[in-house]
Parts: C-alpha cells; structure tokens; sequence
C-alpha cells in the first residue's frame, strides 16, 4: 500500500491493545488456566510424595486420591479457560472486522482511486479469517502453554538447579535456531497474504467485466494472470513450509536432547548419593509434563508470524486517511491563487449556489483552474464542454467526494467546506452519476435508498415523474420486484431513470444530473425534459449535458473549457462556444 511508510510495525502489544475492552475477562480467563497449570505442575510432586511414602511403608489411598482430585481440577480449570480465551480472540476480531468494515466506508475518495477493491475486501475477509484461527488456537495455545512452561521451569530449578541448567541449556539452543527462521516465515506468510489480496483484486476486476472478457475471448489470457497470482501464493508458502519444516526436528532434539541429559546426568547424581530416586522421577515427570506445551510452543511461533503478518495487513486498511465529518478551516486563501482572468463574473455572498475561482488537481495536472459561476435558486443550469474539461469534476467537488485546493463552493452566502459539515451539505445535495450504480435489493430498497421513511404517495408520484410507471406496472411484484446484482435485470434507460427517481425522493435543494439522457429513448428524454422543468421548480438543478434538447431547454448554459468557464448566459449567448457537434446541431 502507498500509505505503509506511515504505518507501524506491528506487535503483539498492536495485538494487546485491541483486547481494550475483555480485559477483565482476559484476566479471569488468565488466572484459571495459572490455577490449572498449578494444579498440572503439583502432580509430579504428590507422585514423589507417594513413592516416598510407598517406600517408607506408608498407605497412599489418600495422596492417590488427591492425585484424582488434582488431576479432575486442572482438567476443568483448562477447559474453562481454553473456552474463555477463545472467546476472547473472537472477540479481537469481531472489534477488528467491524473497525475495517466502518474504515472501509469511510476512506477518502481519493484513497479508493489508489487502491484495488478486491484487495481491500480480502484484507476484511481473509487476513482477518487468518487472524482469528491463529487468536482462536494459536494465540490462546501460546498463553496457556507459557504459563505450564514458566511453572515447571520454575519447579524444575526448585528441585535441582544443576539438571535445571542443564535442561535449559539444550532448550535455549533450539531456541535459537527457531528464532532465526521465525522472521523469515513472517515474511514469506506476509508475502502470500499480499498475493492472496491481488488474487482477490484480479478476480474482482475480470469478473466485473465478465462480458467484456468474453466477448474479447480474453478467457485464456486472462486464466494466464490469475495462474500467476495462485503461482505466486504458492511460492511465498512453499518456501514458508520450508523454513517451518525446520521446527519439528529442533523440537525434536530439545525434548528428547533434555530427556538424555537428564536421564544421564540424574542417575549420575544419584549414583553420588545427591539426588533422591524420588527426585529424579519427579523431575523425568517434569521434563515429559513440559515437552509437549514446550514443542507446543515452539509449533505455535510459525502461526503467530503468520497472525502479525496479516494484522499487518489490516492495520495498513486501519492507518488510511478517512473523510472526517468536520469543517474544513486548514483552506489557502482564494487571492492567492487567483491569477488566472476569471470567465464568469461572480459576487460569493450572493444567494444560489457559486462556485467561486475553483482549482483542483487528481494528481499531478491542473484539472479545474479557476471555474467560477452562479447558479440562481429553482433554475436549471446546464453545463455543457468537450470531453475532458472538468464537468463531472465539478460535480465531485460539488459532492465534496474531494476538497478543492483553492477558491470556493457557497450556497446562499455559506460556505460548504468551512460553514457545514460534510454530512450537513451531503444532506442538501442529490447526485445522479453518469454510471449511478443500482445496487442488489428490490426496486424499492433502491428507489428509497436516500429516504427510506419516504411517504408512499410521494414514492408513487416520483416513480410517475421519472417515467416508471409502466415498469412498475409491469413487474411481477411491482416495487417489491428484485432488480439482480447491480440492477441486471433492467435495461440502461430503466436503471438511470430509477437513479433519477432515487435522488429526487430524497427533495435535495440542489440536484445533480450527470449526463441524464445518455441511456433514454427519444420518448423517455421528452419526458426528462418536462420533469426537469417541474423539479427546478422545487430544486436548484444543475446538469451535464452532452445533448443538445438538455441544453436548449435550461435557463442558464456554462460551458466548461480546459478546467475554465469560457462563457455562461442564455443558449443564444452561449452556442458559438458549445463544442463542435452542437455548434453544427
Ligand atoms: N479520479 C481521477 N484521477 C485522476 N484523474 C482523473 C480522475 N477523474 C478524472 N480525471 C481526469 O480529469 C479530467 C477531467 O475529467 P472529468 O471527468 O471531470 O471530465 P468531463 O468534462 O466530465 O468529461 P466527460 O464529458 O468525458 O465525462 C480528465 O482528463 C480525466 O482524465
């Protein structure tokens, strides 16, 4: 991702900080499994304490049941607490899940311009996936088994320091080994999740065009990329199986390394008159009581990797600059920039909307460089200009999907980035896109997408203004009918003029139209034409438009020229800067 210099490395402690919140739980869960290692590390001791007594003579009916009972306890202490960690690891990445899908929401506009959907979503999907199996196991694992290890190391140096030292010596020097391949299976899991999101991205990008790929017969080429992708995947794991396939043998010789020792060097001690039997025997119960949480341990470091490298990942989607619903106050002052002759005379505190000496760059190259013009209360302005010039750029800055560098967009004298939160000002706009997506749902859901406490009779009278009514009437179960994913099952024209009646249901102050007629038939764009008339009426209206019936029937024409105004009046004023094809019309 672009933004990872600005993003930390993350840590187990990244990890910590996101248990905010089942602390208490944590803790509680913590304090079972300490009380049940308890009750596992006082085993070997009750064994001495009963061979001890067996040998002196004594009964043991009573140290054999303690033994049961000690036994019983740890057995439920485990069980609660493996339950309860579990429960809060799933807890981390619900809190986690959430957090990307509202940061997902959220993201700048110009963020979604840099980065690819498909690896966004499987950053939410997968990478979170990963890190709950590695919390839900893993995770919970390491915890328990570290605290058995600390115990019986513990114990281990209680009983005899010497086998103690020894032992740990073995153990340290397969440590070691581990932690060299560690930090390469860290990076080779982190390797295959950024493969596994450009996977996803790929597949987002060809099956989205589906049609385009086939008609193109692209399908072998494009199962060409997509084998590099899972070719890659592959490699990146691979080579981490490599390097994992190293733990089990250093596991190996540590547990059965420190059984050797012990056995030789113990009997040796008890030979020497330095050690009891009992001793020895509790100690060998030590050894064998830890080699599995201890190989445990070492088996769980490769998946804990794997679980930061994808926390990671996800903490890259947390670091990404979201839109703040604030005003904005940090704005360079307008005269500075304005050297450039403004086209359009323009007074900022008149009413209407003005947009006032507006300058804007996606990149590197000036797109708007000082538009200015007014577009008075319930008129219908049209804004016409080759391809290019900066129109539904306009619109954008309009929608504030991005903040202009300079110069200004007031409604009524107030201003929309210093005097109304973004929320606020979205609340007064309606925006229909040249390509205004319709989404997986009813035709109601999407009709009453912006108003969804929308009154019926208001909902049928848009449906009649934009043209539905028939469709409606059509359908099997009218406004209850699905429309398919991304509205599929109606034709262009029906999408754009349900797009339509969507943002009016909503009674914006000011609507946008980008490019209306671009799908209607010759009926249909009459008929838009007699709507917009009604709607400027009750909104201020404000449309691109290409055709030349659109801009013949608007009150006001700007025409747009190269990221400036190059004139604005009436068609009459205007028609000898329209480009080319309406100059001809
Ligand atoms: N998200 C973006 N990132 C970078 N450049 C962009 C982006 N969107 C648009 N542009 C560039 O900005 C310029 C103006 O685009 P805009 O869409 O505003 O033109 P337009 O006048 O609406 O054109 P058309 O009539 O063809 O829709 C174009 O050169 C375009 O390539």
């Amino acid at each position: 991702m672009d933004e990872t210099s600005k993003v930390s490395r993350v840590t187990f402690r990244t990890l910590l900080a996101w248990t905010r919140g089942s602390r208490r739980r944590l803790l509680f869960a913590l304090l079972c499994a300490l009380a049940g290692s308890g009750l596992g590390l006082a085993q070997p001791l009750i064994v001495n304490r009963t061979i001890e007594a067996a040998t002196a003579g004594r009964s043991v009916a009573g140290l054999l049941w303690l033994l049961a009972a000690v036994f019983a306890g740890q057995a439920a202490l485990q069980a609660w607490s493996t339950f309860r960690l579990d429960q809060a690891g799933e807890g981390v990445v619900q809190r986690l899940r959430r957090a990307m899908v509202d940061q997902l929401l959220c993201l700048r506009m110009a963020v979604y311009d840099r980065h690819r959907l498909g690896d966004l979503i499987s950053r939410t999907t997968t990478d979170t996936t990963l890190l709950r199996d590695v919390l839900a196991t893993d995770v919970v694992n390491a915890i328990v088994n570290s605290i058995v290890v600390v115990g019986g190391v513990g114990m281990m140096f209680w009983l005899d320091p010497i086998l103690a030292g020894v032992v740990m010596a073995v153990v340290i020097g397969s440590g070691a080994v581990m932690a060299l391949v560690l930090k390469g299976i860290r990076r080779e899991t982190q390797a295959a999740q950024e493969a596994t999101g450009s996977l996803a991205a790929e597949l987002e990008r060809v099956l989205s065009a589906i049609r385009t790929v086939r008609i193109n017969r692209a399908e072998a080429r494009e199962s060409a990329a997509l084998a590099r992708s899972t070719d890659d995947i592959y490699g990146h794991n691979v080579k981490a199986a490599r390097l994992t396939a190293v733990v089990s043998p250093a596991i190996e010789l540590a547990v059965q390394g420190s059984l050797i020792v012990v056995i030789v060097v113990g009997l040796a001690r008890v030979a020497s008159g330095d050690m009891a039997v009992g001793e020895l025997v509790a100690f060998l119960l030590y050894v064998n009581y830890l080699a599995v949480p201890m190989a445990g341990l070492f088996d769980i470091a490769p998946a804990l990797q794997a679980g930061l490298a994808a926390l990671q990942r996800i903490q890259e989607v947390l670091d990404l600059p979201v839109e703040t619903d604030r005003l904005r106050t940090d704005r360079p002052q307008t005269d500075q920039f304005r050297k450039e002759p403004v086209a359009v005379a323009a007074t900022v505190a008149a009413s209407g909307l003005v947009l006032h000496d507006l300058r804007f760059r996606y990149t590197d190259r000036e797109i708007l460089k000082g538009a200015s013009f007014r577009v008075p209360r319930h008129s219908f302005t049209a804004i016409a200009g080759p391809s290019g010039a900066g129109k539904s750029t306009i619109f954008s800055l309009l929608g504030r999907f991005y903040d202009p560098a300079a110069g200004s967009i007031t409604l009524d004298g107030r201003d929309a980035h210093t005097e109304h939160t973004t929320g606020e000002w979205r609340s007064r706009i309606g925006l229909v896109e040249q390509h205004s997506p319709l989404m997986y749902g009813t035709l109601r859901d999407n009709l009453t997408y912006a108003a969804p406490d929308a009154e019926e009779p208001w909902l049928h009278r848009v449906v009649e203004m934009a043209g539905l009514s028939a469709l409606v009437k059509r359908l099997p179960d009218g406004l209850d009918t699905p429309v398919g994913e991304h509205g599929s099952s109606l034709s262009g024209g029906e999408q754009q003029r349900v797009a339509i009646a969507r943002a009016l249901l909503a009674r914006p102050e000011i609507l946008l139209l980008d490019e209306p007629t671009s799908h209607l038939d010759a009926a249909h764009e009459q008929l838009l034409a007699q709507t917009l008339h009604l709607i400027s009426k009750e909104c201020t209206l404000l449309v691109i438009a290409h055709r030349l019936s659109t801009i013949r029937s608007a009150d006001q024409v700007v025409v747009l020229d190269g990221g400036r105004v190059v004139a604005a009046g009436g068609y009459d004023e205007i028609r000898d800067h329209l480009p080319a094809q309406h100059a001809a019309a």
